[in-house]
């Protein structure tokens, strides 16, 4: 079927789901969560500002309940830590296998898995509450109890409704790495938005003007988006704006693994 406004080629689609076959784990964590992008060492950087951004959402108080789902989890669960203190259950997805049974071998401590604890004790000391890494890590093991399949392109991206709804829903780097372009990006927000409560908070993190990024063999096109791409999108899904902020991604982070400019956080409410 030809393209229309309203829909991108199947191809196109197929094509994205092609690329993803290639994508390779191990390498995505070593090009992102690994120095120089894993540096704490300045508010500057944009680790620490990226878990600022989640540590003060939550520490309002304001977000809480049963169930907190993660859209697009990949291999990585810092995107959870500060959210594992107000929920009693975090669900995460992926598409690929390959991310949940990633995610899966740290649950369970097997031997060999990512090291996240600098990223842990990062959380740790900004939330300022003395707490031992050891404790957060093991309570993010107790409540990460479900992962599970996803494909933001489906109107039921799961497959079939959560029941109940979700009471929030987090994602990172997640739509805008999956989607052609614009139009798709903003369907997938609506998809996604179907899985959340009325009234439910929604947490983005994003690419801002970046088009493509290398996992290992895999090199996968992004739709570049401005800040404004965003929040109509939000709008458009039908939710309120809570928050908006943005992070201009310094010479030092730019390391050719990709070409990303910025990073976005945006707080919604449905
Ligand atoms: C750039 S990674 C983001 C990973 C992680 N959330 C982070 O913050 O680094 C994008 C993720 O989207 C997943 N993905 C690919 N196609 C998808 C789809 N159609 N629906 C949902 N997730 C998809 C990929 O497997 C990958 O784990
Ligand atoms: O901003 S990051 O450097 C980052 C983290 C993940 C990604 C990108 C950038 C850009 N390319 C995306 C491809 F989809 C994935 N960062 C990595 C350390 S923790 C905070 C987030």
């Amino acid at each position: 079927a030809g393209a229309t406004a309203a829909a991108p080629r199947h191809e196109t689609l197929a094509a994205l789901r092609e690329g993803y076959q290639h994508f390779d784990p191990r390498a995505y964590l070593q090009n992102n969560y690994l120095p120089p992008r894993a540096d704490f060492s300045s508010e500057e950087f944009v680790v620490p500002w990226k878990l600022r951004c989640l540590a003060e959402t939550f520490a309002s108080g304001e977000i809480h309940g049963r169930t907190l789902i993660d859209v697009g989890s990949g291999p990585t669960i810092y995107q959870l830590l500060s959210a594992c203190d107000h929920f009693e259950e975090i669900v995460a997805t992926d598409y690929l296998a390959v991310n949940r049974e990633e995610l899966g071998r740290w649950v369970r401590g097997e031997p060999g898995t990512f090291d996240w604890s600098p990223f842990i004790q990062h959380v740790c000391k900004i939330e300022g509450r003395g707490e031992p890494w050891q404790e957060k890590e093991r309570r993010l093991r107790d409540r990460l109890s479900r992962i599970l399949p996803i494909d933001v392109h489906r109107p039921d991206p799961l497959g079939a409704p959560l029941r109940p709804p979700a009471d929030a829903l987090l994602s990172a780097f997640c739509l805008e790495a999956v989607s052609p372009d614009r139009a798709a990006f903003a369907r997938a927000l609506a998809h996604v938005g179907s899985l959340l409560r009325p009234g439910g908070h929604a947490l983005l993190l994003g690419a801002l003007g970046e088009s493509f990024y290398l996992a290992g063999a895999a090199r996968l096109p992004v739709v570049p988006l401005a800040e404004d791409d965003v929040r109509t999108a939000l709008t458009g899904a039908g939710f309120a704006l809570r928050d908006f902020r943005s992070y201009a991604m310094p010479p030092a982070l730019r390391t050719g693994v990709d070409d990303v400019d910025g990073v976005f956080f945006a707080h919604a409410q449905k």
